[in-house]
């Protein structure tokens, strides 16, 4: 049985003030059945991981560099993100692969960092709008998936997140039809490339996810969580959102 994750990322938002929303979160849900993750701005790492330490939300990174450390100003390892009270870590999210023109090899060699740090790697793909109109949804996704994974995933240091660029911050969502044969697909993909593990790597929806149409996102076979990002900033928010997962079946 895949524990769900609901898993909020701040992207470039959040300030000291802020960490506040965060407790609020954690005071509201003090005992949830899924697993609850925080992936603020670097910046945020270290306080928020004091904030919350002794409950049961768990802080993220948000990217991380290929090597533990070196001369490469302005970046971060994901030894760091663990020395700072990181568990997991976001790589390969749409905005890095556009901003930052990460390649797939990229993403597995981040990811893989990621694992010799001892943290669970969320690795992120999804198609563009342009992707889906061309119907090559199911080619793009299967092909970012294959060259994403790094040698030595498990389900224990891996989480997939289904994120189509066209649904991230625009209030539009694929149907759940769409959603599922995704996340059907990308299940197929995973038992075969990883007999072992593929079955047990939980599978992330993200892009647009609101306390409104979480329940119908979270009833869909496979889906076992979402990566979250406007709606993580609020407590209300992000915590309806949980709740509704913890109401999945
Ligand atoms: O990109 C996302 C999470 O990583 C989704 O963002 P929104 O929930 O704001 O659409």
């Amino acid at each position: 049985m895949r524990r769900k994750l609901a898993a909020g990322n701040w992207k470039m938002h959040g300030l000291a003030a802020d960490l506040a929303e965060a407790e609020a979160l954690s005071k509201a849900h003090p005992a949830p059945r899924c697993e609850v993750l925080i992936c603020p701005p670097a910046t945020l790492l270290a306080r928020l991981a004091d904030t919350l330490s002794g409950g049961t939300v768990a802080v993220g990174g948000q990217d991380c560099h290929t090597a533990a450390k070196g001369a490469h100003t302005g970046d971060v390892s994901a030894v760091m993100l663990a020395d700072a009270g990181a568990t997991h870590v976001i790589v390969g999210h749409s905005e890095r692969r556009a901003d930052h023109a990460e390649t797939d090899a990229a993403i597995a060699a981040k990811a893989a960092s990621a694992h010799a740090a001892g943290l669970t790697a969320i690795i992120c793909l999804g198609e563009t709008e342009a992707q889906r109109d061309a119907g090559e949804t199911l080619a793009v996704v299967a092909a970012q998936l294959a060259g994403s994974l790094p040698e030595g995933a498990t389900a224990a240091n891996t989480v997939i997140a289904y994120e189509p660029v066209w649904a991230i911050g625009t209030g539009r969502t694929p149907t759940i039809d769409q959603i599922a044969e995704v996340h059907t697909a990308l299940r197929t993909h995973l038992r075969s490339a990883l007999p072992a593990e593929g079955d047990g790597i939980r599978l992330l929806y993200g892009g647009s996810v609101k306390p409104a149409n979480a329940a119908e996102i979270f009833a869909v076979a496979d889906v076992d969580g979402a990566l979250v990002g406007g709606a993580s900033l609020k407590a209300a928010d992000f915590g309806a959102i949980i709740a509704a997962l913890d109401a999945a079946p």
